[in-house]
Order: C-alpha cells, then structure tokens, then sequence
C-alpha cells in the first residue's frame, strides 16, 4: 500500500520521517517538489510506502496540496493521513501527548446565530465531520499511546479561555484542535480514500501563552508516534488489500 501523509510545515515533515525512517545513515531519497511548491519526500517500510507532503498552514492550503498529491500520483495511494502538531484539551490531552482522530471535525465552519453556532452540515452545505475507519482509528491509538477522540479543524487558533470553553460546550469529547485535518480529510473523501489524523499536543487549548509552548517535546513525540505507527499501517493496508481481492 501507499499512504500519503500530509503535515502543514517542514518541522513535521521531518518528524514524521525521522520516524519513517529506520536506517538513519540511508535514510532515502530526497524531497521532489510537486507543482504548486509542495515538497514531498518517500520512505518504504515494508509492506507500505509513505509520501510526506508538506502541505501548509490551514484547511485551505492543506486541501490544495493534499488534492494535488493525490490528483498528480503516478500509483493510487490507500490512505491519507493527517499529521502534525496541535493544541490538547487538558487534562484529557496534556502537552507531549498524541490524540488520533476518531472524527475530524470542521469547527468553526458554519454560522453564528442569535442562538449559537450552526455547523456547516446543519446549515445545509455539505460535510461538518469525517469518520476515519473506526478500527484503524483504534489500532493507531493503541499502539501509539495516543487518546482516541474527535480533533478539531479550526481556522483560527483558539487563544482565550472563553474560547476554549464554548468549543468543549459545542465539541465535550474533543481531545485536540489544529489547523489542517478537515482540508485533507475533505481532499481524501473527494478520491474516494480513508483518513486518518494524528497530532502531537504542543500546547493547551486555552488563553494564548506563546512561552508554554512545547513545539519540540511535540515534535519528538510525532517522530515516536511514526515509528510505532508505520508498522500499523503496513498490517492495516495489507488486511485491508486481501479484503479487497477476496470480493
Ligand atoms: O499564537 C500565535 O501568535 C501564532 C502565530 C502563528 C501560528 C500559530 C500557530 O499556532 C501555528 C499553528 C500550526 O500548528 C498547529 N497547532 C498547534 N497548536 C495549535 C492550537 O492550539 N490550535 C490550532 N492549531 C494548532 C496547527 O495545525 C498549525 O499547523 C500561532
């Protein structure tokens, strides 16, 4: 299988290689650029190929470049995976922890009205959610260590206690918020592939405190998380082409 991984900048591109990667000293080849810019780099584990894109900041650009991964692909991948860091809603997601995504939800996508906010999908206008397949979802988190929990697209990083409190009223059991996962998510569901997410928690959702940011603890935990998980994905993939082939 194939699997395109999509974070927004090269800081978590690297991680996430460096956890793709189990040779140090021959570590692969080197980035090519797509059109449009996008640096993308390949790692073969066995049984799975990984491409990291660096995609860019926000829902925007991450669907724009995860669409063009996917739309100039010489081979058909099986999986997207959203990867990066993001923000924790402690205590269930403290700083340095992973969170997968058993749902990737669009936010802040919608409406404010006299009575609250209405999602997209409410108003009428396509998706407020993906569901990656539950059972990858699960063996990702459990292999990784990770909290299994919605994760939460946001446009705007979420930087005041108010804020905070009325995305866990509207979101209970979200475990993190980032900036990207609904773009690749809505990219992956337009070729018809799964997705899946996985952030490293670099900081608390909450009233912005640039200085208790962990962007490194963050970082490391990503690249650990990668190496657990490249196996996963292998064994998901291969499971998952049989199943294919035996229809
Ligand atoms: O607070 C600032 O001044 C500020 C200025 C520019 C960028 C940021 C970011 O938070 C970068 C966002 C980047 O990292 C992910 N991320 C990490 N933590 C969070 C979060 O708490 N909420 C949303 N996104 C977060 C995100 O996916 C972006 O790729 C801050």
């Amino acid at each position: 299988m194939r699997a395109l991984v999509v974070t927004a900048v090269g800081a978590e591109s690297d991680s996430v290689l460096a956890g793709l990667t189990p040779h140090p000293d021959s570590p692969g080849p080197e980035p090519r650029t797509l059109p449009g810019g996008y640096l993308i780099t390949r790692r073969d584990l066995p049984g799975i190929a990984f491409d990291v894109l660096v995609g860019g900041v926000g829902p925007a650009a991450a669907a724009a470049g995860t669409a063009t991964a996917l739309a100039l692909a010489e081979n058909p991948y099986g999986l997207v995976v959203g990867a990066g860091i993001g923000g924790g809603f402690v205590p269930a997601a403290p700083v340095g922890s992973l969170v997968v995504a058993d749902a990737i939800v669009a936010a802040d996508l919608g409406a404010q009205t006299p009575d609250g906010f209405v999602d997209v999908a409410s108003l009428g206008f396509g998706r407020s959610v993906h569901l990656p397949p539950a059972e990858l979802a699960a063996r990702a988190a459990e292999a990784t260590g990770a909290l299994l929990a919605p994760v939460l697209t946001v446009s705007t990083v979420t930087g005041t206690a108010d804020g905070a409190a009325a995305l866990a009223a509207r979101h209970p059991m979200a475990g993190a918020e980032a900036m990207e996962g609904f773009g690749v998510a809505e990219a992956a569901a337009a070729h018809g592939l799964p997705v899946l997410e996985i952030r490293a928690v670099s900081n608390a959702v909450g009233p912005r405190d640039r200085a208790a940011w962990r962007i490194g603890d963050a970082l490391t935990a990503l690249a650990e998380g990668f190496r657990v998980l490249g196996p996963v994905l292998a064994n998901w993939g291969e499971r998952h082409e049989q199943h294919r082939g035996q229809r």
